[in-house]
């Protein structure tokens, strides 16, 4: 027998309660070991076009309905017994005649309540085109629409198209939406085994044992653990020969692929050494808590990027400690006492220059290009700034400190050195915001050049770290980087309007190109809020009337995150959850948020997090972009990166929003404020 598993199955299962969900699974557990069980009292759907729609009982009120033909069964739904005959009675499971894909169909002439047709708010005078009306049959059925479905289809408008969301398959919806931006369906031949089309990959999941039938049901809100998209599907399987990257916007799964792509690997090879890591602690944790759901095998480590280098330090050369900053400063100030030389300037050329390429050999930085800072420096002036870092290495050494740059590039070299690398596969997550001495190191790191270093991430998300081409560093991934289009955190309201805050194209500093057009969101919600206020009182309470519709609309206060630029406004988000009645608690140095209270953080912790309702709050003037980092910046380009990296930083908070979103700050507010004003072509 082959059991399967619908996506529907899991959906639905979440939806019951928790005491419902446990009894539920235990059913399901009691059909796999065997399905013909007289304890499960199978009745056949006679309602049901599809004479293979069975329910089986869970308890005197609810059913599970499978699909049972030949040897294959299907978990399709489970609910309280009348919901589930309805449920089977107005389903087909069917093999779509263009596409080859085994997809559960809803039944056309018994749907009673679908808007399609109907458009009252809007005059026929403006009523606007149906988007398909033109568009070949042919078209659409290799979108995988169900041929029931044409009609529906062809009547949408851009206003209605959404309305045939809870009706067709997921994929002919995604095919659609990518249809109406002028992308054409990819029409892969039809496959013999219409469970094996990718498209029918996607809803139904084949479970070999006991093990993986657990993992789908202990967390069935988190579908990409079963259900992958056919794009994250080939990252996850697909071989590379070098160094390969997958990029994307906001929310379309990048963090998915990387974790299954580690499982994957390691699993392949159990003697293989895998690594799966990311910038910083409190993003790993996350990646761990992920990682449980998919049954991590031990052959895979998951850490933070600091943590592996500082073990491979003290494998290699020892135990280090690092230089906290103000020690770092403290010492660049000694080293050029007395030289008439900018603090600002000396510890930027230090930070992004010397000790971020570890750059140790004075002729070398007297003939540096100086790309990416535009101060000119004479051969003079560079050769009094070289004896000034010869001092700080002198000092720093005596004190018995290294930077963290400098321990990475001193453990990337005993490691090649050594010929010691300690892992096969590297998987990066977040690696937008890799510094270059963290790439250097990673390449040291892994022994292998086929499926070694794996990357994902988005350059539009990089708030920490100054961007460098990776190429000069030995990792080439042009060639083998390609992007994720299909948005499943944050709706299709929430993301285009997102979306403003980032150009359409990002430059790379290796020359590449990522394109951050034609990316769909699986599900619409309200439009997002952008508001302009006279005075913080007056931002206060209105956050808090918006979250006391978020609650009053079914949104639990653990699903409501208010973000704010730095730590500095805390205390304004704090005051309008105390005057929604419902006090935050500052979410600072973990990683997830508090059970059953609003999340208040700052906007570089919400990396990782997301949530059901955002209020990004206190973006004034001077606010976001820092007006203290826009200070320090010493010359035009170190002005250009905090520009970017601030509005950055906006689009995170915004994109951490799943359905509801709210942008607001006090008159005059940050010029970011404007492009999310502008609600643009709907
Ligand atoms: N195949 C899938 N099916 C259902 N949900 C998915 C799928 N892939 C991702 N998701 C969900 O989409 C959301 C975003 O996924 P993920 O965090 O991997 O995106 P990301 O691209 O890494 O986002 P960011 O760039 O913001 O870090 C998560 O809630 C995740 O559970």
């Amino acid at each position: 027998m082959t059991l399967r598993i619908a996506d529907t199955f899991t959906a639905a299962l979440t939806r019951l309660t928790a005491q419902e969900q446990a009894a539920a699974k235990q059913a399901a557990f009691d059909l796999q070991v065997d399905p013909s069980a007289p304890g499960l009292s199978l009745h056949r759907v006679d309602r049901s076009r599809d004479r293979d729609f069975w329910t089986a009982r869970v308890t005197r009120d609810l059913r599970i309905v499978l699909h049972k033909r030949g040897p294959d069964t299907l978990l399709a739904w489970v609910g309280h017994h009348d919901d589930a005959y309805d449920w089977a009675a107005r389903r087909r499971l069917e093999v779509h005649p263009t596409t080859g894909a085994a997809q559960l169909v809803e039944v056309r002439e018994r749907v009673e309540e679908i808007r399609v047709h109907a458009t009252p708010s809007t005059p026929a005078a403006v009523a606007p085109p149906a988007l398909f009306a033109r568009t070949p049959e042919e078209t659409l059925l290799r979108c995988g629409v169900p041929p029931d479905w044409l009609a529906d289809v062809r009547a949408a408008t851009e206003d209605t198209l959404f309305d045939l969301t809870d009706h067709l398959p997921a994929e002919a919806m995604e095919a659609l939406l990518n249809l109406a931006v002028g992308i054409e369906p990819a029409t892969p031949a039809p496959p013999a085994d219409p469970f094996a089309h990718p498209d029918a990959q996607r809803r139904f999941r084949p479970l070999v044992d006991e093990e993986e039938l657990r993992r789908a049901l202990d967390a069935p809100w988190e579908r990409w653990t079963i259900f992958l998209h056919p794009a994250q599907r080939e990252f996850v399987t697909r071989d590379f020969a070098g160094p390969a990257r997958v990029t994307g916007s906001a929310g379309t799964g990048k963090t998915v692929v990387a974790l299954h792509r580690a499982v994957r690997l390691a699993r392949d090879d159990p003697s293989a050494r895998v690594l799966l890591t990311t910038y910083n602690a409190l993003l790993a944790e996350g990646l761990r808590r992920k990682l449980a759901l998919l049954g991590a095998p031990p052959n895979l480590t998951a850490s933070d990027l600091r943590a592996v280098a500082l073990t491979e330090h003290e494998r290699l050369l020892g135990p280090v400690r690092i230089a906290t900053e103000a020690e770092v400063h403290e010492v660049l100030a000694s080293a050029a006492d007395g030289q008439p030389v900018d603090a600002g300037f000396l510890r930027d050329e230090w930070r992004l220059v010397v000790d971020a390429r570890d750059i140790r050999d004075p002729a070398i930085y007297r003939d540096l290009p100086r790309h990416g800072r535009k101060t000119r420096l004479t051969g003079d002036r560079r050769e009094a700034l070289w004896a000034i870092f010869d001092r700080v290495r002198g000092l720093l050494a005596e004190r018995g400190l290294k930077t963290y740059a400098g321990a990475l590039h001193d453990t990337a070299r005993a490691l090649v050195e050594a010929g010691a690398r300690p892992f096969d596969h590297i998987v990066v997550d977040e690696a937008q915001d890799l510094s270059l001495a963290e790439l250097r190191f990673l390449h040291a790191a892994c022994a292998r050049e086929a499926n070694g270093l794996f990357f994902a991430g988005d350059i539009g998300q990089r708030i920490f770290r100054p961007a460098f081409a990776w190429s000069a560093e030995g990792v080439e991934i042009r060639g083998r980087s390609r992007s994720l289009k299909v948005n499943y955190r944050t709706s299709h309201q929430i993301r285009r309007r997102s979306d403003h805050l980032l150009p359409a194209r990002l430059l790379e500093l290796d020359g590449g190109e990522e394109d951050r057009t034609g990316v769909q969101s699986v599900f619409e919600g309200p439009a997002p809020s952008v508001r302009v206020f006279q005075s913080a009182e007056e931002e206060a309470s209105a956050v808090a009337r918006w979250i006391g519709e978020a609650i009053d609309a079914g949104i639990a206060p653990e699903e409501i995150g208010v973000l704010v630029r730095s730590p500095d406004e805390l205390d304004r988000a704090l005051k309008a959850t105390r005057l929604a009645g419902r006090p935050g608690e500052k979410l600072v140095g973990r990683a997830a948020p508090p059970s059953g209270q609003i999340a208040l953080a700052p906007m570089h912790l919400a990396k990782g997090l997301e949530f059901r309702a955002v209020a990004v709050m206190a973006c004034d003037a001077g606010v976001i972009p820092s007006e203290a980092r826009l200070l320090e910046a010493n010359d035009e380009r170190a002005l250009e990166e905090v520009y970017a990296t601030e509005r950055h930083l906006l689009y995170v908070a915004c994109t951490r929003a799943r359905e509801r979103l709210m942008v607001s700050g006090v008159t005059p507010v940050s010029e970011y404020l404007e492009d999310l004003l502008d609600e643009g072509p709907a």
